[in-house]
């Protein structure tokens, strides 16, 4: 058992969940980075993870609806931003869409949902009802998988670039974005979950979200693989390869 006002144990803590249970560490992402999938795998999984682009700002503001805090709110608020863009500037999901056309997707479709895994839905529909509804320090130490985020853009910007003719920086510049945008969110969002996981209880109860977290975009691979690689069993309503092309 740890000392709990021992700040650097318990971030050590929290990054070893990250190490122990990240998604880099699924077999999808070694396909995928490596050159190993092919285009329509590649589509499937541009589909699947829209819905959750798609869902983050959603969670966001369900978690700023719920925070008393002025100061919180304007520290979270550019995540809402990031995502959805501004006046004069495109979001994460325009270029998520944008992606989505340079791999051949209808972008309409894409943003439509249609096709969307049964299993991705359930996962990320639980991380937005986990965030509304959870205490605020569940809520915040839930968004810390962005501690363990910007190794895997990297690899991925390495790897879709070393190895498909669609990637470019046009079509790859949401993970540039996010190499910027993640270590700021997480660096106020460790900061703020080390300041109030004070307790023993409330320690266990951040790694439990992080721990959560990680189930959350774990279950969203399981699923893509599940339908898209071995044994390639499509569920009803999942896309199938030849839909939603541009
Ligand atoms: O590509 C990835 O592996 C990855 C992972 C995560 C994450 O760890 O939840 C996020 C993102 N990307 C991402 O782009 C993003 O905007 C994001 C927001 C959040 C969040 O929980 O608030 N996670 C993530």
């Amino acid at each position: 058992m740890t000392d709990p006002s021992d700040r650097a144990a318990f971030e050590a803590r929290l990054r070893r969940i990250g190490a122990e249970r990240y998604h880099d560490r699924h077999p999808f992402h070694a396909l995928l980075h490596s050159g190993g999938c092919s285009i329509d795998q590649v589509r499937a999984w541009v589909i699947n993870r829209y819905y959750y682009q798609s869902r983050i700002p959603m969670k966001d503001a369900a978690f700023m609806s719920r925070v008393e805090d002025p100061a919180l709110r304007r520290a979270w608020r550019s995540r809402i931003e990031d995502h959805d863009g501004t006046e004069d500037q495109p979001g994460g999901i325009w270029r998520w869409l944008r992606l989505a056309e340079g791999v051949g997707l209808d972008p309409d479709y894409v943003a439509s949902a249609r096709g969307v895994l049964p299993a991705t839905r359930f996962a990320v529909d639980a991380y937005v009802r986990y965030v509304r509804d959870q205490p605020l320090l569940a809520a915040v130490a839930s968004s810390l998988t962005e501690l363990f985020a910007p190794a895997i853009h990297e690899q991925r910007i390495a790897g879709l670039l070393a190895h498909y003719d669609f990637a470019n920086p046009q079509t790859i510049s949401y993970f540039q974005h996010r190499l910027t945008e993640a270590p700021r969110d997480v660096a106020f969002g460790l900061g703020w979950v080390l300041d109030h996981a004070r307790t023993a209880e409330q320690q266990d109860m951040a790694a439990d979200a992080l721990t959560f977290k990680t189930d959350v975009l774990w279950a969203q691979l399981d699923a893509l693989h599940s339908a898209y690689v071995a044994p390639g069993r499509i569920p009803p309503g999942g896309w199938t390869p030849g839909e939603g092309l541009a």
